[in-house]
């Protein structure tokens, strides 16, 4: 693509949290034709999430969150989700164990990961990197909860994978990478 792709202007509309840029371009159709577009681009770093499962008990952790953006498109209760980070210029596989043991209070040993998916490609930059692992009841180290300082206050949950495939069925769990994990969990019969 790189010879279809001509950068024009590339200009920053807000630095916050988050870079918003809005670059315009000059992109070359299939059939040749150059054509110019403008789009909004929103950056706010990469990602990794993980789904601990217990292979004996059938459970999964999750954590539960309040998401002020869901928030704000009428979901009101908090979002059901897997374990998940930011990188901070870490690699993936040190922020899910970070994340596992701040957010779940479980120590993660062996992590797999199963892909590395764009999850809004249109106009965000973010690429997440999604790992399974198993752990058992002995694993749950602390109370998890993820850290006060920075404004989170994450629930705990420990469903067996049926009912988490039954909360996504019925519309609790509404999280795509979350869906994503349990369904790779549920094809590979890793949970029971
Ligand atoms: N001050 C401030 N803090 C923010 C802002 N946005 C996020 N934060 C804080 O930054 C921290 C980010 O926590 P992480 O656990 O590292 O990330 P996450 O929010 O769980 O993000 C994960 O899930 C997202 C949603 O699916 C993913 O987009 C992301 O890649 C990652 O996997 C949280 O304390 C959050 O409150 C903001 O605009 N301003
Ligand atoms: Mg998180």
């Amino acid at each position: 693509m790189r010879d279809r792709i001509r950068v024009r202007e590339d200009r920053v509309l807000s630095k916050g949290w988050s870079v918003l840029r809005s670059v315009t371009f000059d992109y070359r159709r299939r059939d040749g034709d150059w054509q110019t577009m403008t789009r909004e681009v929103y950056d706010r770093g990469h990602g990794a999430v993980i789904l601990p499962y217990d292979p004996v008990r059938g459970t999964v952790l999750l954590v539960s969150q309040f998401r002020y953006p869901a928030y704000a498109t009428g979901h009101a209760a908090p979002l059901i989700e897997a374990i998940a980070g930011l990188l901070d210029d870490t690699s993936p596989e040190d922020t899910i164990r970070r994340e596992a043991e701040e957010e779940a209070g479980c120590r993660i040993g062996e992590a797999r990961k199963v892909f590395e998916a764009f999850m809004s490609p249109g106009s965000v930059t973010e690429k997440l990197t999604f790992f399974v692992a198993p752990y058992s009841a002995a694993d749950r180290v602390g109370a998890g909860g993820g850290l006060a300082a920075e404004g989170e206050d994450i629930e705990v949950l420990e469903p067996t994978l049926e009912e988490a495939l039954a909360m996504v069925a019925d519309g609790r769990i509404v999280d795509a990478k979350t869906i994503m994990l349990l369904q790779y969990v549920r094809l590979n019969s890793l949970a029971g």
